[in-house]
């Protein structure tokens, strides 16, 4: 199964330290160079692998293939997710940006594997957006595409999970400071929370990236390779246990 946290980041300090607490998914964005982008995520890859985390990259679809990472992230500025798709095959899960439900129909009619969906609030961390659509905003698109996975982003804290009627967040100031304790109140506060479509969300091997028997989350599903640390145990096993009911 897809993780319900994505952690969105440019550094390797935030990836050790948000890894071991449960099941994550880490996304590299870098936004200087193909250069730069290849050399983090082949060593978050490194990191991400033995503790079981999802490991994409943001933008950059030559980059995610040729460190071997399990995705990509694409936008407005991106290529298209059909191309992507195209490009990458049946296997890797593709996110895709949107922010109305007609722009999240179409892109799962493209083949995306989940939805990042936003800005849910207000952020410090990226300018030029668009005005926050809010918990409402966010809840509308998850109920455009049922069985596909709604991720939320933008300003979102642990104690706004209970806000956000969808599959997960995705996340960078609010683990900046203490990657690891904010990582263990997120997945206690989605584990808590489990969101529209959460229990009845249904990915098979026919959705896009996130199936069939030689995928990351089938590996993960079968066996716990996610390093659950004992303090977050009781919240990783409820997370889990969410899954499950996929
Ligand atoms: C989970 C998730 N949702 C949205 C975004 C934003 O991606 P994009 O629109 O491509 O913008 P940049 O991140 O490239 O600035 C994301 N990265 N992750
Ligand atoms: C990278 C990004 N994309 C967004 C979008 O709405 O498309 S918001 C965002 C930054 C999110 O950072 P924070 O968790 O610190 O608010
Ligand atoms: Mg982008």
């Amino acid at each position: 199964m897809l993780p319900r946290l994505h952690i969105v980041t440019d550094s390797l300090d935030i990836v050790r330290g948000v890894l071991g607490h449960g099941p994550v998914a880490v996304q590299i964005r870098v936004k200087t160079n193909d250069r730069e982008a290849y050399a983090l995520t082949c060593a978050a890859l490194e990191l991400c692998r033995p503790a079981g985390a999802l490991c994409l990259v943001d933008d950059r679809i030559g980059v995610a293939l040729a460190a071997g990472a399990d995705g990509v992230h694409v936008g407005a500025d991106d290529l298209p997710v059909a191309a992507a798709r195209r490009v990458l095959g049946p296997g890797p899960v593709i996110g895709a940006t949107c922010r109305n439900p007609s722009a999240a129909r179409a892109a799962v009619a493209d083949g995306a594997s989940y939805l990042g969906v936003g800005p849910a609030f207000a952020t410090g961390s990226k300018s030029g957006l668009p005005d926050p659509i809010g918990p409402d905003g966010i809840a509308a698109v998850s109920r455009a595409v049922p069985g596909t996975p709604v991720i939320a982003i933008a300003g979102i804290t642990a104690g706004r999970v209970s806000e956000l009627d969808c599959y997960g967040v995705a996340v960078i100031s609010a683990v900046a400071a203490d990657p690891a304790g904010a990582t263990v109140e997120f997945l206690r506060a989605l584990a808590a929370h489990p969101g529209l479509g959460v229990s009845d969300l249904s990915l098979g091997a026919s959705h896009p990236g996130l199936g069939g028997s030689d995928s990351w989350a089938a590996a993960l599903g079968e066996s716990d390779s996610s390093g659950v640390s004992d303090s977050a145990a009781g919240a990783s096993a409820s997370a889990s246990r969410a899954g499950d009911r996929q």
